[in-house]
């Protein structure tokens, strides 16, 4: 037991798909997954552990931004052992060259965060993705014929979903930046500081330009195409 997470020691795998949202974790586990068991409950941050493909694997809710992603994902990798962690996330796409419902492959996570202002005293570190696993999402994509609906590239983790400065946000997608969410940042971080892996892969389910949206529901339980991506990424 870790100060938010109820697991016994071993009862996670060490590898880990992290959705924000815990009710995402539970559709994740009982779709995806087989003989799965849910190892913490505390604060309603589910935790569940399964098989696929008869390989170990846990899903762990990571909850909403940074602060959250890094309580969890700290505890994850120093007390549970976990190896690797790939986020299954929700995005807003921030270019049209996106559209709802494609996915975004993270190579690197720019952010508005101070964590790593804190963290490097001012140094600007570049919190990136694992090459191995980037590149089996990819090839998964590929392989189920995704290839025009997935991209790879920048996204900027932001502590605000609604954002007071827009302008920034406009200005970081001249450089490239395809979409927005809340955690990669912290999790490419983290997973460089423990010597662990990690990737995010996101669904767009909004559009900042055109104002598109997704439902709470399919949010929730809709984003099946990146987590079997994810899956055979970590472990196929
Ligand atoms: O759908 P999840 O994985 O939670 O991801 C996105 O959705 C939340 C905001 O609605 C933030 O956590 C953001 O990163
Ligand atoms: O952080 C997020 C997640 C989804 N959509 C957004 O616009 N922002």
């Amino acid at each position: 037991m870790s100060t938010h997470i109820s697991a016994a020691p071993g009862q996670i795998a060490p590898h880990v798909l992290m959705p924000g949202d815990p009710l995402r974790a539970r559709w994740i586990a009982h779709t995806f997954l087989e003989d799965v068991e849910c190892y913490s409950e505390v604060r309603g941050m589910l935790g569940f552990t399964g098989t696929w493909r008869g390989e170990r694997v846990s899903v762990q809710g990571s909850g909403m931004g940074q602060p959250s992603m890094a309580i969890y994902l700290n505890e994850l990798l120093r007390e549970y052992g976990v190896r690797s962690v790939v986020r299954v996330g929700s995005c807003g796409a921030l270019t049209e060259k996106v559209a709802v419902r494609d996915l975004v492959l993270a190579s690197g996570a720019c952010t508005d965060s101070s964590m790593n202002r804190i963290r490097f005293e001012g140094l600007d570190y570049a919190p990136v993705a694992d090459f191995g696993l980037l590149r089996g999402a990819h090839d998964a994509a590929l392989a189920r014929g995704l290839g025009d609906r997935t991209h790879v590239g920048l996204i900027v983790s932001s502590d605000s979903f609604y954002s007071p400065r827009p302008d920034l946000t406009a200005r970081l997608v001249d450089y490239g930046v395809l979409a927005v969410e809340m955690e990669a940042s912290a999790l490419y971080t983290l997973a460089a500081e423990h010597q662990a892996k990690a990737l995010t892969v996101c669904t767009v389910s909004d559009h900042v330009i055109t104002g598109e949206e997704t439902t709470t529901q399919e949010r929730e339980q809709t984003f099946g195409d990146m987590v079997e991506i994810a899956l055979e990424a970590m472990l196929a």
